[in-house]
């Protein structure tokens, strides 16, 4: 790779934002600046805190104030908590520098480590018109485990009848079942396609509910009550096999026939989910209508129910939002990502619905900011080469397709 290739990355950034960050620090108080770097480390994680939660919340919470003028940032935590001891002076200079040193650590108060769940095989094959050859999807799911991905969503055990281009589940399963040291789970929409994946060698299964009652009947023929009493059958069967099991919401912020989706059903039906015995929930914003703010307070509802590290967060990139819904997600300390190689899918029964974001400018996006995710970049771009070539197109990441266009 040339230097042009790599993402840019956090080690890049302080001659930019030193220079921006001081039209905003008042001049008299830039010496001290280095100096609070150094000596504010305990004040560091404080004021991190107060400072995303100003971004996150957008109002003035845990008694924080942002100076309209200076944009510096006052919190009675600072003063009236474990810093209350520290001198007038030290205060001063604080106050002076928590632009800066806030600032910067907005950026740094990510995850370290993002587990990228990729959903190309089956969420964006699925959606295909030309059913692709079961030799092609195993060769594709290889190539994505090279790469380094750990967690590869393989294929659909649902009808056939809805989903014609995932018939041959059972034998991608067959052909990729003696890779080792990788997770393959698979959709099980009942008890029916649970049994066929567990026959089939499936060790790890997902059921997918709706937040929305329109998509629930369109995309399992049954309502979402009736859809978590057949999940509750699947979970209790999973458990008795230790099998682990994923849990789906779909159209977490919009629904293609209801519009806007409430985050309280949101969180009802993540939280049955999880209650349930669901491992992980995976939120899906099917129809890619969300923005940072709706789904900031999508998963603000969540979260007051399922563990922040049980979330993960599933865009579609239909408007573009995807990588900025992902990164609000990670400053609320979300760490699993589903996205797709080449940005394949979309849902059958979401018209409109755009394919997932890449996997490529998730992991573009991610190692730019410094967070490891254990895939190399240019071996996922071979994998999306290989699909996209099969599928006669050109890939859906841009990543890709900048990058491509440097080495050609
Ligand atoms: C749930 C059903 C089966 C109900 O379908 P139904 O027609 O209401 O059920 P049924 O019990 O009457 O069965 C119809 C036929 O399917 C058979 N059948 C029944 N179950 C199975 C099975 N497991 N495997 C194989 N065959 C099955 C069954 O035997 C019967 O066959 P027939 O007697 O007519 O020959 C159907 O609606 C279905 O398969 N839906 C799946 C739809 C789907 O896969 N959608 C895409 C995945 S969700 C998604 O993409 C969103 C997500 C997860 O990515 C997150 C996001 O982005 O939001």
């Amino acid at each position: 790779m040339s230097s042009l290739e790599e993402p840019l990355g956090l080690g890049d950034l302080p001659k930019l934002s030193i220079n921006r960050l001081e039209r905003f620090s008042p001049s008299a108080c830039r010496a001290s600046v280095d100096d609070s770097n150094t000596n504010n480390i305990a004040m560091v994680a404080t004021i991190r805190r107060s400072f995303t939660a100003v971004l996150i919340h957008g109002i003035c919470k845990a008694n924080i104030l942002i100076h309209p003028a200076m944009g510096w940032i006052w919190s009675s935590e600072l003063f009236h908590g474990r810093f209350h001891q520290t001198a007038s002076n030290r205060r001063n200079e604080l106050t002076c520098s928590i632009m800066t040193v806030a600032m910067q650590h907005v950026l740094w108060d990510l995850p370290r480590f993002v587990k990228i769940v990729e959903v190309g095989p089956r969420d964006g094959l699925q959606n295909e018109k030309n059913t692709v050859p079961t030799s092609v999807k195993i060769e594709l799911i290889h190539k994505l485990v090279a790469s380094g991905l750990s967690v590869v969503e393989a294929t659909s055990f649902v009808s056939p009848k809805w989903v014609p281009q995932l018939a041959d589940a059972k034998d991608v399963v067959e052909g990729i079942k003696h890779v080792p040291d990788v997770r393959f789970p698979v959709l099980t929409p009942n008890l029916r396609g649970f049994e066929a994946a567990v026959a089939a060698g499936a060790k790890e299964v997902a059921v997918f509910a709706s937040a929305s009652e329109s998509f629930s009947k369109s995309n399992l023929n049954c309502t979402i009550k009736e859809s978590l009493v057949r999940y509750h059958d699947v979970v209790t069967s999973a458990k008795k096999h230790g099998i682990r099991i994923r849990g789906y919401v779909s159209c977490v912020v919009g629904c293609p026939v209801e519009g806007t989706i409430h985050p309280s059903k949101v969180a009802y039906v993540a939280k049955e989910l999880y209650d349930m015995g669901c491992s992980e929930i995976s939120l899906g914003d099917t129809i890619g209508v969300g923005t940072p703010g709706s789904v900031l307070a999508m998963l603000e509802a969540v979260m007051s129910f399922v563990p922040v590290d049980k979330i993960a967060v599933h865009f579609h990139d239909t408007y573009g939002q995807a990588l900025a819904n992902i990164l609000v997600s990670l400053q609320l300390g979300i760490n699993i990502v589903d996205s797709s190689v080449s940005g394949l899918g979309g849902c059958p029964y979401a018209k409109g619905a755009t394919g997932n974001v890449a996997t490529e400018d998730v992991v573009y996006m991610l190692h730019g900011l410094g967070i490891e995710t254990n895939v190399d970049l240019n071996k996922l771009m071979d994998a999306g080469d290989y699909i996209s070539k099969h599928l006669g197109r050109q890939s859906g990441s841009k990543t890709t397709t900048a990058l491509r266009k440097l080495t050609t």
